[in-house]
């Protein structure tokens, strides 16, 4: 058996907590034979409801789950973690933008970067899912300054699962068909799912859908899938992010399928053209533990104007948030 890893999950008394943590105990994220310490942030309001779920973590009596520990004290709550998914933020209801949230959240993540550069492991693996997520990821890895910018990650899996069913459902194919979707820049309507270089059933997408049905449905659906859901439900998604959540660390630790990619917010060295240090989504190939930027990809007019688009609204979140990057 190996040792344990220790996994720090933030606002973990929320929606997706509720969702995340027994996936993550279960062995889902990091595989059947890794024992995991569970390590809950919460604020203070928020112990007494953690405490149930802390509770119930220990009524499923988990044969991986190794320790459990729950905490309002950032330094206590990131101090050795190997991994840390920082979910706890505010959500955004009905018509507003992701980016509304920048003022309510960025503060979070300013203080939980400095803990995370005193008291994580140095090869800590650090996912933002609190919204807005790839700026919030900026704020904490500038906020951590001896920690590898490469170990801040932010989510964009649930916009590349969320291609993926459009896709399959349009061609009446199965999701195992699908393969090499891209989806760049940030997690906010302006993302851009790019099918030119997808494939279903090993061709090319865009052979087996047209182009208007790709400009008019598909790339809106996927930008708009998260206002669609809070409007469904009155409430943000929540077992679906927590599902997204768990299956970018998995790649990112477990590695990808050979020649096969995913989507993730990652540090920005110039590929592609964008700007460098920005968190911006890449399609990325995983192994041994780190990720890289798949190089040489299709990239024609049409794309490049929506990958400009994105990386112009992530240039401007960060100039909003100036005062909290050193
Ligand atoms: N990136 C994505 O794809 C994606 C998907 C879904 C939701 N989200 C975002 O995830 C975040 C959480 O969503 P939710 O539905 O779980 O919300 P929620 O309101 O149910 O839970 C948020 C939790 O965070 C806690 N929290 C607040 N401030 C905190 C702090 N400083 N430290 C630690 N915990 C803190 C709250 O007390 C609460 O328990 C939101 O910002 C939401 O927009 C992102
Ligand atoms: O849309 C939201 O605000 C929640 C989340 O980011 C989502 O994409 O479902």
């Amino acid at each position: 058996m190996k040792s344990p890893v220790r996994v720090t999950v933030t606002g973990a008394a929320g929606q997706i907590g509720y969702s995340l943590l027994f996936r993550i105990a279960s062995g889902d994220m990091l595989g059947n034979d890794q024992p995991v310490i569970l390590q809950l942030l919460d604020i203070t309001p928020a112990m007494e409801a953690l405490e149930g779920v802390r509770m119930e973590l220990d009524d499923c009596a988990f044969p991986l789950l190794a320790g459990v520990t729950c905490t309002d004290d950032p330094n206590a709550g990131f101090k050795d973690a190997d991994y840390a998914l920082l979910v706890g933020a505010r959500a955004r209801g009905p018509g507003m933008e992701r980016k509304d949230l920048l003022e309510a959240n960025a503060q979070i993540f300013s203080v939980q970067g400095k803990a995370i550069n005193d008291h994580a492991s140095r090869n800590v693996k650090v996912l933002v899912v609190g919204n807005p997520a790839n700026t919030n990821a900026l704020i904490a890895q500038r906020n951590a300054p001896d920690i590898d910018p490469r170990n801040f990650t932010a989510m964009m899996r649930l916009d590349h699962n969320r291609a993926m069913t459009q896709l399959a459902q349009k061609t009446g194919s199965s999701i195992n068909d699908i393969s090499h979707m891209t989806v760049w820049g940030n997690h906010s309507a302006t993302q851009y799912p790019d099918l030119f270089n997808t494939h279903v059933g090993g061709k090319p997408a865009m052979d087996q859908v047209d182009q208007e049905w790709y400009e008019t449905i598909f790339i809106p659906t996927v930008q708009q899938r998260g206002a669609a859901i809070i409007k469904a439900r009155g409430a943000s998604s929540a077992a679906s992010a927590a599902n997204a959540a768990i299956d970018h660390i998995r790649s990112w630790a477990l590695g990808t399928p050979a020649d096969e990619w995913v989507s993730m917010g990652v540090y920005s060295d110039g590929s592609y053209g964008i700007a460098e240090g920005l968190i911006y989504s890449f399609p990325c190939r995983c192994a041994n533990g780190d990720w890289e930027i798949v190089q040489g990809l299709d990239v024609g007019d049409f794309s490049r104007e929506r990958m400009r688009a994105t990386e112009q609204e992530l240039s401007e979140e960060r100039d909003a948030v100036k005062h909290l990057l050193p």
